[in-house]
């Protein structure tokens, strides 16, 4: 900016150079500094792209940092959209700011440079020019609250585009089959959506861009009034009229291109809100220290515990508890009810996913609190309905635990189909009930003390439903492994040591059940490796 504005004033010096010495001399100035405008713009642009790169990348850490250390049940609360839509487009838009940074400052600079200069050549000039950026600041103002409240609305409403996006892959199969459900989504749903954010944003910027458009014809009534009406009577009235006509011709695209960038940081800056928002709704957990080891365990209880579930668009609540129960090392127990009586919730409650918003957990008779509770979860590995499988085990890769994991593997009758390398799985496309059975093969390689299976056998063939229910959990209850089960498979019902049933939300009934053992095992281990 600096280097351009100097050239500027070389050339009206040349210009109004009287002697071709003089002219010469200016000569080599004007070609040093031409290069040296070239040198530091291409610097700037080159250190601004990567600082753009290195603030996406940041944020991207910085929002992911604050998802992976959120307190679980307010990551459920604000959803996935909200989050996936800070990663992607929030973070690009505060990040292309950067990339227009160079042309704000350097475009400032020239603008600011050029006025000096003017002052330099008339002082009232300078006076006038001050009164018109005043006017064009306020104009811009004004057009700045409406723009923002517009661009507002349209970030807001990307969100929940987001969520539709979603629906667009995950509902891929439902949409297909139903002709009518599909124009309506792609029209009233999605439609409606992307329309009012094209809406709202181009509402937004075309009030930005509009003030860029006063901003110019304020230029224009600057240069009119000072050409034909202030430097008039001014001495050496060529030299400063050709300053003037120079320095107006040389401003003017600075100012526009200016003018046009400054929408782009306020885009950056509503996004940058927004961002701030998700992650102040993202809390980190008081959990204590991030903890990797598993602490012993002989006795779960809860005690009293009670959790609620707010339905804001009903008006109405769902309450758990308080529940009172207590898991023995070894004991098979499992949890039965209707659909929606509160059997996953109260499995969130057990495993420390959900802070208990009365009543208490204990660990061998020691509370679990806030301090503890992370260390505390490492107790256990579950495997939900709505189970994520990831593509390797994040342990450390060695040759021993492919080993392992492939004779799980070959057990569990999915040699065929997929393999264990270096710690990761070779596939996941899988069917669900064999992508279920690679999910028990992580669970075993974790190798933790208490063990939650959310309605892992609703998938399965029967043959291997009977598998699970006759061979495999007497098996991890042989290792001592404490074992909760969620499950409707009433036919099974007499395998469990304890048969916990739940209602709306309470314990309707605790029976000890006692089936003499030779009904619970009617084959050879299955599971014969050691995990
Ligand atoms: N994330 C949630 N947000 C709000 N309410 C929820 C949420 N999850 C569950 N609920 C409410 O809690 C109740 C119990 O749900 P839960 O998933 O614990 O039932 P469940 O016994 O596991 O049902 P199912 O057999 O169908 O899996 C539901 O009726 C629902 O109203």
């Amino acid at each position: 900016g600096v280097f351009s504005v100097l050239l500027v004033a070389q050339i009206n010096a040349a210009l109004t150079a009287d002697t071709g010495a003089a002219r010469a001399a200016l000569a080599w100035t004007f070609g040093g500094v031409a290069v040296l405008a070239m040198l530091s713009q291409m610097g700037a642009s080159v250190l601004f792209e990567r600082l753009s790169q290195s603030a996406h990348a940041v944020l991207r850490r910085y929002i992911s940092q604050h998802v992976v250390a959120a307190d679980f049940r307010r990551l459920e609360e604000l959803g996935g959209p909200k989050v996936h839509s800070a990663l992607s487009e929030h973070s690009t838009r505060v990040a292309e700011f950067f990339v227009s940074v160079p042309a704000i400052l350097t475009n400032a600079i020239i603008v600011v440079g050029c006025l000096v200069y003017m002052a330099w050549l008339s002082w009232q000039v300078f006076l006038a020019a001050l009164v018109v950026i005043g006017l064009g600041s306020l104009g811009y103002h004004l057009a700045h609250l409406r723009a923002i409240r517009h661009l507002d609305t349209a970030s807001r409403e990307q969100d929940r585009l987001f969520d539709h996006f979603r629906s667009l892959v995950d509902g891929a199969k439902e949409l297909r089959l139903n002709g009518r459900k599909r124009e309506r989504f792609s029209q009233e749903v999605l439609g409606d959506s992307i329309e009012t954010v094209r809406r709202e944003r181009a509402r937004g910027m075309s009030i930005f861009v509009a003030s860029a458009s006063w901003g110019n014809f304020l230029i224009y009534a600057f240069i009119g009034l000072v050409l034909f009406m202030l430097v008039g009577d001014v001495p050496e009235r060529t030299r400063v009229m050709t300053g003037f006509a120079l320095v107006f011709v040389y401003m003017v695209t600075p100012l526009e291109t200016l003018l046009l960038n400054l929408p782009r940081a306020n885009l950056a800056r509503v996004s940058a809100a927004r961002i701030d928002e998700i992650t102040q709704n993202l809390p980190a957990t008081d959990d204590g220290p991030s903890a990797t080891r598993a602490p012993a365990l002989s006795r779960v209880t809860l005690e009293g515990v009670r959790h609620r579930y707010y339905h804001e668009a009903s008006d109405d609540m769902f309450t758990l508890g308080p529940i009172d129960l207590t898991f023995e090392t070894g004991q098979l127990t499992f949890l039965v009810g209707g659909n929606g009586s509160g059997k996953t919730t109260l499995a969130k409650l057990l495993l420390g996913l959900y802070r208990p918003e009365e009543g208490r957990v204990l660990l061998n008779g020691e509370r679990v609190d806030d301090a503890s509770r992370d260390r505390y979860r490492q107790c256990f590995s579950a495997i939900f309905s709505d189970f994520h499988l990831f593509d390797r085990l994040l342990d450390v890769p060695s040759a021993e635990l492919d080993t392992t994991g492939n004779a799980l593997i070959e057990k569990l009758h999915l040699k065929h189909k997929v393999q264990m390398r270096d710690g990761a799985f070779t596939t996941r496309a899988l069917s669900q009930g064999q992508r279920k059975r690679l999910a028990l093969v992580v669970a075993y390689l974790e190798d933790r003390p208490f063990l939650v299976f959310d309605e892992w056998a609703a998938d399965q063939d029967p043959v291997f439903k009977d598998v699970f229910y006759r061979e495999l959990l007497p098996e991890l209850k042989a290792q001592g492994k404490t074992v909760l089960v969620i499950t409707h498979d009433d036919r099974y019902f007499p395998l469990a040591d304890r048969l916990v049933r739940m209602d709306n939300g309470q314990i309707v009934s605790c029976e000890q059940v006692c089936v003499a053992p030779e009904t619970r095992s009617r084959h050879a281990p299955l599971l014969a490796v050691a995990p």
